[in-house]
């Protein structure tokens, strides 16, 4: 059999990659034409019955080249979502001028290596910034950085898909000003991380923020013997290990945080669930205005008091307008033992005539109302969970 050269085929494989590359630049400049006639002609950018046929095509297409179609669903899913992104966050910045192309001074927990550096970073791609880099130890330190105008935006984590709700950012939405204006979903991969040369079976602690102790806690469990050191932030526990340099000390963090931190990986994917998320709000002075073209959801708190049916009586104002509620979540009050604050996150734009009507009725019968803001409804379902 003639040599196969394997050099000169991963050049062919490169070149190929790069003619993708173009391909998809090519495409994403095109999704910015599709918007610009959405706007003159009105019309919302999901268009998910064009989506069927577009995949369905695709699959059809790619079989007659041996693609299966499940590889090429996943593939254009995921451009197609891109593609769906880029087109709201357009129109978002079209319609909004605070959120034009520039530096901000960003609030969040932790410092690079952190999992809400990766939300920062995410943001900022969305809205083409750059960042001025405000790393805080506390949540509370975030809400006040913005409050105070030290910090343009804050991000925020607020929810997990293995340990649930952040307790301490929902306490601080209830007294705050400030306004989400964003949410960003970030998949969250922990891994045990060591600094040096060693084997699970001497690691005797692990170090971590609490939040990734509580979404790994059955691969904790699971060890003996081993003591688990609470830090303030993952790049506080990263940089710890990295400077104690130790092989009986491992960290939680991702491998792409051990990286910054010239730490190594010793087990991939330790946390409780395989598909971990956590979802992360963006808080700014300014309420954002989020055009009707793009998928909207509003958060709102309220309180209903003790009367019975109370809480059925407004959750029945939604039902009335069709506003479909996606998230409840429910608060003790500071200072008012057994009351409970409740948190609802609808899909539905704040400007909507339905939900102007809802709220007008909520107002008139319930105890606390507040908006916390109208912002564009970034949720991705798993293929699995759809
Ligand atoms: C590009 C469009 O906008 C959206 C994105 C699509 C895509 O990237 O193929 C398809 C349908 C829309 O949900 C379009 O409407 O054609």
């Amino acid at each position: 059999m003639e040599k196969i050269d394997l050099n000169q085929i991963r050049t062919q494989i490169t070149a190929l990659d790069e003619q993708l590359l173009q391909l998809l630049a090519d495409r994403r400049a095109l999704s910015i034409q599709v918007v610009k006639s959405k706007i003159q002609d009105q019309k919302p950018i999901r268009d998910s019955y064009r989506e069927t046929l577009l995949l369905e095509n695709l699959a059809e297409k790619g079989k007659k080249l041996d693609l299966k179609s499940e590889y090429i669903n996943r593939v254009y899913r995921s451009i197609i979502e891109d593609s769906v992104e880029l087109q709201q966050d357009f129109l978002m910045q079209l319609d909004n001028p605070s959120l034009k192309s520039a530096e901000y001074k960003i609030a969040y927990l932790g410092s690079k290596g952190s999992y809400s550096h990766a939300a920062v970073e995410k943001y900022l791609a969305s809205v083409n910034g750059g960042l001025i880099d405000f790393g805080c130890t506390s949540f509370d330190a975030i809400f006040a950085a913005v409050e105070n105008k030290e910090a343009d935006l804050g991000v925020l984590p607020i929810e997990n898909t293995s340990s649930g709700s952040i307790n301490e950012v929902y306490d601080l939405l209830q007294t705050t000003r400030l306004k989400i204006i964003d949410e960003l979903y970030i998949p969250v991969k922990h891994n045990l991380l060591v600094s040096c040369e060693t084997d699970l079976s001497e690691i005797t602690t692990i170090y971590g923020h609490h939040q990734p102790i509580a979404q790994c806690s059955d691969f904790l469990n699971e060890l003996e013997d081993i003591e688990v050191k609470v830090m303030d932030s993952t790049s506080s526990a990263l940089s710890e290990v990295q400077a104690l340099k130790d092989p009986k000390i491992a960290v939680l963090g991702s491998a792409e945080a051990g990286k910054h931190y010239g730490l190594q990986s010793i087990r991939a994917d330790v946390a409780n669930q395989k598909d971990n998320q956590t979802r992360f709000i963006v808080v700014a002075r300014e309420a954002v205005n989020v055009p009707f073209a793009c998928a909207a959801k509003t958060s709102l708190i309220l309180s209903v008091g003790q009367r019975p049916g109370a809480l059925v009586d407004a959750l029945m104002i939604f039902k009335k307008h069709s506003v479909n509620m996606c998230k409840i979540e429910s608060r003790p009050i500071k200072g008012r033992p057994w009351e409970e604050m409740f948190y609802i996150d609808v899909t539905e734009n704040l400007k909507s005539e339905a939900m102007q009507l809802a709220i007008k009725e909520l107002k008139a019968s319930v105890s606390d109302f507040s908006e916390l803001g109208c912002y564009i409804n970034r949720t991705i379902f798993s293929e699995e969970a759809s």
